[in-house]
């Protein structure tokens, strides 16, 4: 049996929940990112009377992500919205549908996804007509239509020339659910069912919830009575006509036959409702702070447009064969998200001992994961790790060896499914918007927030000028 064997005694950080309540919890999480780092090796610190162990070395991160697989108690909040199908489960579910759930990412999916991309970047680019040259402005609506517009169409199947999927009241609703979701972890007292189930936010929530619902619901019985006749059929083609094949296809595909099948109708909706809602915060917030970034260095820009000329010509789009070729641009997004993770801390159970460098971590312990120190952690990224240098991701001397010192989509088994659909998507948007525009901003007066993820407490940071 494994005794834990801590060298010395753990550094000790503080109480956190007292200050739960209070605005600096942001300011909070990154202090005990960089006592962890200053102290070289796993902390722990005190949630109530609960101790947490505080992870940022890669190595650990990676042991902690491989093994400890069940998620801890803040996950159960997003379940009336998702289920327990997949970023909920429990892991001998997750392992079921995470195999499924891989075969819709391969890719040659993702690839059918660029023409969807690349007409969503112009439309979004076209759309940012008005907001040059007022000064700073919030592009956050914006982008949250052009992204859940994005999101729904690969999840739930819809002609690239097919109507909206999206409207206000939909994304009303969606954001009114994230609201209620981060309010339980952020509130203690919400956190239990009996005071929840008494509030106001309840009653929101299940009207909120109707409305999301209300849509991926319809869509899967669309996409599983085609499915149905197709098996029928034996391979007739979409009663549509031509659409990218999405999330759901590929799920019932695999899933569904003429006599039987795996999941549920509602199993369904929560699989398609899982996916928007990791899509969703995620990608929005991610390419704000890569316009944030990319607008706080005029010369960084001047190389990415310079790039995008050479190799895409005057108005050449983004495609399977020229996508590698943007190592410049790839270089900028991915140094953006490394210093601005959107989800800075990723939670899991111990259930067993598990043994890290120096530490053996009790069975039955809660670990934090802390995604934003690994990113800055000086001694896989060098002296400069703080700084925003696009430069270090050209050169094999200047990327960490280890996989999981980029660790801004979680390293480990439960790791992102999206990541590669996350940066096509955001090289997509890049082009036709640098191309057309320059940025301008600062990304060290962004002030930050946590609300489950990270965010900008304020939404105007970025200026719009129209290219000479
Ligand atoms: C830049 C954007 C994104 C970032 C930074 C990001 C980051 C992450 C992180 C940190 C996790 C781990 C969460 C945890 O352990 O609690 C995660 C999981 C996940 N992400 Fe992403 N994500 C992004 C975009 C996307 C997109 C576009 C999709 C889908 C199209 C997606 C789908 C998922 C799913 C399904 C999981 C759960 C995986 C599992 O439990 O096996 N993400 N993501």
């Amino acid at each position: 049996m494994l005794v834990p064997t801590f060298p010395g005694k753990l550094p000790i950080i503080g109480h956190v929940h007292k200050l739960m309540k209070t605005e600096k919890l942001f300011q909070l999480l990154i202090s005990i990112g960089e006592y962890s780092l200053k102290a070289g090796d796993v902390t722990k610190l005190y949630l109530g009377p609960m101790p947490v162990y505080v992870v940022t070395d890669p190595e650990d991160v990676s042991t902690v992500l491989n093994k400890c697989l069940e998620k801890c108690f803040v996950y159960k909040f997003i379940e009336p919205m998702v289920g327990k199908m997949l970023v909920a489960a429990e892991v001998p579910t997750w392992k079921r549908n995470r195999r499924i759930l891989d075969l819709c990412f391969k890719q040659n999916i993702l690839d059918e996804y660029l023409e969807l991309f690349n007409s969503q970047a112009s439309r979004f680019v076209e759309g940012l007509a008005e907001d040059v040259g007022k000064g700073e402005v919030d592009l956050t609506e914006k982008i949250v239509k052009s992204v859940l517009e994005t999101s729904c169409r690969t999840t739930l199947g819809v002609r690239l020339d097919g109507k909206d999927l999206v409207n206000d009241n939909y994304i009303g609703a969606v954001n009114e659910t994230l609201e209620i979701l981060s309010a339980r972890v952020c509130k203690p007292w919400l956190m239990s069912d009996y005071i929840f189930n008494k509030s106001i936010y309840k009653t929101k929530l299940t009207k909120a919830l109707e409305t999301i619902f209300g849509l991926s619901e319809h869509m899967v019985q669309l996409r599983k009575s085609e499915h149905l006749q197709r098996l029928k059929k034996k391979g007739g083609c979409n009663s549509e006509g031509r659409r990218i094949q999405s999330v759901i296809d590929v799920v019932l595909e695999n899933t569904v036959t003429e006599t039987n099948s795996l999941f549920t109708d509602v199993e369904l909706r929560n699989i398609a409702d899982n996916l928007l809602l990791a899509t969703y915060d995620t990608t929005i917030y991610e390419m704000l702070f890569v316009f944030i970034c990319i607008g706080s260095y005029p010369d960084v820009q001047e190389k990415i447009y310079q790039e995008i000329t050479e190799v895409l010509g005057e108005d050449g789009r983004l495609s399977k064969e020229n996508i590698s070729q943007l190592v410049y641009l790839e270089a900028a997004i991915k140094e953006s998200i490394r210093l601005y993770p959107i989800g800075p801390i990723v939670a899991r159970d111990a259930t067993s001992d598990t043994k890290l460098r120096n530490v053996t971590i009790p069975s039955g312990s809660s670990i934090m994961v802390h995604l934003w120190s690994v990113n800055r952690n000086t001694k896989y990224w060098g002296f400069d790790a703080e700084e925003f240098k696009p430069e270090r991701w050209l050169n094999t001397d200047t990327v960490p060896d280890h996989p999981a010192a980029y660790a801004s989509f979680s390293p480990g088994r439960r790791g992102c499914i999206g990541k590669t659909y996350a940066l096509m998507y955001l090289k997509a948007t890049m082009i036709p918007l640098i191309r057309k525009y320059k940025l301008i901003a600062d990304h060290k007066n962004v002030k930050l927030d946590l609300k489950v993820l990270m965010k900008p407490v304020s939404g105007h940071l970025v200026e719009i000028e129209e290219r000479q």
